[in-house]
């Protein structure tokens, strides 16, 4: 996993690195200007550069890479556009010895034509507001412009903190950033605007000590912020996550998940999650569903057991006896995709729910039913504070995983789809703080979140834009939950499992061919050969 920062904890990360080791500003500028300047000459081969500097420290990079950029040679022209009054020192000194070393500030209505290459140090990660007026003006400009164009740790306009574009935005070629990466460029649209990112060591030193406490090396504050920072999901960390197989195994202690889905003429939900997770190594997988789908689901997936959804749910009838066994028969169950959201199935979730003591993953309609009627998500199994006595029932908040889209999201937090397309993270820990859940909220950047730690898959494709993708993460989430792991852990091994597949896929059939159902067929490529 890489860490992820916001723009405040990268620049507590610049403060202790200046504060605790003594390593001066300029020297860290200096360090940034440097590769600013050799990703320049060995991405662009430029004789001709127009560096764009802002009033920031961002603009005093761009200052001091035009100086180094003119040390070899190169023309290096700077447009200044910014307020002199609120030039930051380090600015201010950067653009004094860009002049004494000969170099050009061009008054700000200056042509951008002419130039091998535009360097643009506008805005870094201290953008903090719209980008109106003549800012917006440049920045549209040099979109219109045919010269390449390097952005100096963002491209101006992106939040730091979102990658949303405030206004307007610098759409990149290339991204030079400084010693982690920015969360604004790993979400989208940031992602996107980038341009090719390139990450380089300038001597920041990491005040982290370990996977939580970014907040009390901030000291913000602010409960919203009081959480570790967001780290990556990275191919490499799969074989630690993975649960551990035994030479001795059965198929009765490799995970039984018990997977409620598919209402009528909703079979291929069922299946395509029945699949995945008998592809994600769980030992045995009942398909609970409607009873029309029966020879369906059990031709398309053999291996599994197939259970028909009893009519009658009543307290101390046949069917509330059968669905009571198989709840007691599975280590973990999965529900929701297919499930419908008639009344039948919110009285079948709603007696699940009440029922079930192990881990859950609920998806699709089992959401929908949720945001209608959040009262059937039992409270959480808190000990009486007064009596001490047990609970009513046993279910156990924190241990359930949910796995919304954003408009499943939308649903659940009466929050407009836009709200969450802007702050995924932030919606997803607030939700998972609120109700106890792991939330996995899915998208092209999927987000792990207990309320603490956070993880975001980078992984994936947008061939996986196609339906049924979403019932293959809920098989393989409940088929790792099914095999013991924790609900955090089966999430984000979950989704990084997934997205590998939908990876190894889009390398074999495109991302224009492969559906869901390939899925399932490209997991054995990803774990075929991670030894236990
Ligand atoms: N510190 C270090 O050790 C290192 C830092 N490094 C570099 O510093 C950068 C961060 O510098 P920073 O904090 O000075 O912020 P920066 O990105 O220049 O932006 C602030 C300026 O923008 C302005 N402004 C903002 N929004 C605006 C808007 N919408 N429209 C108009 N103006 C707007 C804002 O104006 P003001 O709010 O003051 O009016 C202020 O002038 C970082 O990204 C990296 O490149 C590297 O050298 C490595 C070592
Ligand atoms: N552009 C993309 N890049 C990476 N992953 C994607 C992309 N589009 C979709 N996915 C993944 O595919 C899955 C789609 O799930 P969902 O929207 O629930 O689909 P469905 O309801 O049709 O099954 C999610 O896991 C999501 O993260
Ligand atoms: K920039």
């Amino acid at each position: 996993m890489k860490v992820l920062l916001n723009s405040s904890e990268m620049k507590a990360c610049d403060v202790s690195t200046m504060m605790q080791y003594g390593i001066p500003s300029a020297v860290l500028m200096e360090r940034a200007a440097l590769a600013v300047r050799d990703a320049a000459v060995e991405h662009f081969h430029p004789e001709t550069v127009l560096v764009l500097c802002g009033s920031g420290n961002n603009g005093g990079d761009g200052f001091a890479a035009a100086r180094l950029l003119m040390d070899q040679g190169i023309r290096a022209d700077v447009l200044f556009l910014g307020t002199h009054a609120r030039m930051t020192e380090q600015c201010q000194l950067e653009e004094e010895l860009f002049r004494r070393s000969g170099g050009q500030v061009l008054p700000d209505d200056a042509r951008l034509s002419g130039y091998d290459l535009i360097i643009d140090a506008l805005f870094g990660i201290g953008l903090s507001r719209e980008v109106l007026g003549r800012y917006a003006d440049l920045i549209n400009a040099v979109n219109r412009s045919d010269t390449p164009v390097l952005s100096v740790d963002m491209p101006s306009g992106v939040s730091a903190d979102s990658g949303q574009v405030l206004g307007t935005a610098i759409r990149a070629d290339l991204t030079v950033t400084f010693q982690f990466e920015k969360l604004g460029q790993k979400l989208f649209p940031g992602a996107e605007l980038c341009g090719r990112l390139l990450t380089f060591d300038v001597g920041i030193r990491n005040p982290i000590p370990s996977h939580t406490g970014f907040s009390a090396a901030s000291g913000s504050g602010n409960p919203d912020q009081e959480h570790s920072p967001v780290y990556t999901l990275e191919e490499k960390d799969l074989p630690a996550l993975l649960p551990r197989r035994h030479a001795d195994d059965h198929k009765g202690n490799c995970g039984k998940l018990l997977i409620i889905s598919g209402n009528t003429g909703m079979a291929g939900a069922a299946i395509l999650a029945a699949r995945s997770a008998l592809r994600s190594g769980a030992g045995m997988v009942c398909v609970l569903s409607h009873p029309d789908n029966r020879l369906a689901i059990q031709t398309a997936v053999p291996e599994a057991l197939f259970a028909p959804w009893p009519a009658d749910l009543s307290p101390d009838s046949d069917g509330r006896k059968l669905l009571a066994r198989w709840l007691f028969w599975c280590d973990a169950a999965a529900a929701g995709p297919g499930l419908g959201t008639d009344a039948f199935s919110l009285s079948l979730l709603t007696v699940f729910l009440k029922n079930f003591k192990g881990h859950v993953v609920l998806d699709a309609d089992a959401l929908n039913l949720l945001a209608e009627h959040p009262e059937i998500l039992p409270p959480e199994r808190l000990p009486d504070p007064v009596s001490d006595s047990a609970p009513e029932t046993e279910f156990c908040g924190v241990s359930a995983v949910i796995t919304p889209h954003p408009g499943e999201m939308s649903r659940l937090t009466h929050s407009p789809i836009d709200v969450i397309l802007a702050g995924p993270i932030r919606v997803a820990r607030s939700y998972s703080r609120k109700t106890g859940l792991t939330v996995v909220l899915k998208g092209a950047r999927t987000v792990v979140t207990d309320g603490t730690d956070t993880m975001l898959n980078t992984l994936g494709n947008e061939g996986m834009a196609t339906a049924g993708s979403g019932d293959s993460l809920t098989g393989i989430i409940g088929a790792l939950l099914a095999q013991g792991l924790a609900p955090f852990d089966a999430a984000q091994t979950g989704v990084l499992l997934h997205a590998m597949a939908g990876d190894r896929a889009a390398a074999v059939l495109g991302t224009r061919s492969m559906k869901a159902g390939d899925l399932a067929d490209f997991l054995p490529e990803v774990l075929k050969d991670i030894r236990f």
